[in-house]
Formats: structure tokens, sequence, C-alpha cells
């Protein structure tokens, strides 16, 4: 429904990629089309020597079929370019939606920029709408589940388990009134706990898809 949105917002962000830069690659059907758009610059030359850090293997696999080098560990990523469930006015995310929260948010962490790309519809005031997705070690996880719902959320593992994340773990889908920023912090502290999908505090620009143009939203002085 929104996909007109989500290239425009892609179409925008990708005209800061310059030859020889190391990026962030993101996961989700709006990064997708920052993908398919850098996989066609870097086939026909006209962006060179880009190193990617794939955020799922989705994304490796995407990347990979245009010839766009990717390595798990590297420094100084320049920018990364990833999609978000649900966003506030303070650059606030909600991510894990496709359940890559974990390396998606070890890449933003060590990027100097982060630019995420949405559509309009991934917009709140304040952080409600899309359940906060949690990654968890798959040893006495039932326990761990209680744990969290203990801090006021109705909580159910992904696709009943059967969802398995990249690293071999489950994402159990928490359904707060609404998503404190305070709360990462506070899941975090719960053994068994990997990561938690809220992005407190990392966006640094905002590509937001309206109709077929993009407006960018500052968040942080690049
Ligand atoms: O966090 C993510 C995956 O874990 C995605 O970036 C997020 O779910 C947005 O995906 P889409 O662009 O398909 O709406």
């Amino acid at each position: 429904m929104f996909e007109e949105e989500k290239r425009a917002a892609a179409m925008e962000a990708i005209k800061h990629v310059k030859s020889g830069m190391k990026l962030g690659l993101g996961t989700g059907s709006t990064t997708r089309y920052f993908l398919d758009a850098l996989g066609e610059l870097v086939k026909s030359g006209k962006i060179t020597d880009i190193i990617g850090v794939p955020t799922s293997k989705k994304t490796e696999e995407i990347a990979n079929s245009y010839g766009i080098k990717t390595v798990n560990n590297i420094n100084n990523i320049d920018i990364d370019f990833d999609g978000a469930d649900e966003f506030d006015p303070d650059g606030n995310l909600i991510k894990g939606g496709g359940g890559a929260l974990v390396r998606e948010k070890i890449v933003a962490y060590n990027s100097k920029n982060v630019f995420i790309m949405v559509d309009s519809s991934k917009f709140s005031e304040k952080l409600h709408k899309f359940p906060l997705p949690v990654e968890v070690i798959p040893f006495m996880e039932d326990q761990t589940l209680s744990h969290i719902e203990e801090l006021g959320a109705k909580c159910t593992f992904r696709d009943n388990k059967k969802f398995i994340s990249d690293n071999g773990n489950y994402i159990i889908d928490c359904r707060f009134d609404y998503t404190d920023t305070g709360l990462e912090q506070k899941i975090k502290m719960i053994p068994g706990v990997v990561e938690v999908g809220i992005f407190h505090n990392i966006t640094t620009k905002i590509f937001k898809g309206n109709g077929n143009t993009c407006e960018i939203i500052d968040i942080k002085k690049l």
C-alpha cells in the first residue's frame, strides 16, 4: 500500500552514497528498494569500492547478487541505511519486525550516521502501535517471557517459536500500552534477553516518504 512512499524514501537516501564508502545495509522491504538501487549503481560502475555490512542473511544475499562486497566485521561505517517499524518526533525507533534487530542495532551503534527510510504510516507521536520485538536465547525462554510480562506487556513468541532469528534465537513480540524508551534497559537486564527493538538516540536522519516525494527529518546534526 505504501510502496510508492518506501521507494521515494530510498531514492532520496541513496543520493548520500559516495564511492569508497563503508555502508550498513539494513533489512526489510523499504531497505530493499535502497539495495536494488545501490546494486544497479554498482553494476553500472557509477558507484565503486563499496563495502557493505549486512544486517541479515537475506540482505547479504541481495547485496552479493549485485556484486557488492560484504563483511561482518569492520570499523568506521560511514552511513547505515535501514528501515523502521515505527518512529517518533525524536527519532526513536521500534525495529525488529523482520527479526533482524540484533545485527541492526550493532551496525547502527557502530555507524557514524544512521539514515532511516520509512513510509508515512510509521510515524507516531508516542511509540505504541507496533509490538516491541525482543530477541531471547532458546533456554528457559518461557521464564524470560514471563519476566517481560511482569513489566506490563502481553507477550507472544513470533509464529509460536517457529520463527528463528539469524542468530538462532526466538523473537518475542511485546504489546505495551505505549513503548517508553526506558523499557529498553529494564528489559535488557532480564537474563536470557539478547536485544530489544527500541533504538533510542541512534538516528541521524529520517527519510519519510509522502506520496511520491520524500521529507527529510534531521534528528542529529551531521
Ligand atoms: O527492523 C526491521 C527488520 O528487523 C525492518 O527495518 C523494519 O521491520 C521495517 O521493515 P519494512 O521496511 O519492511 O517496513
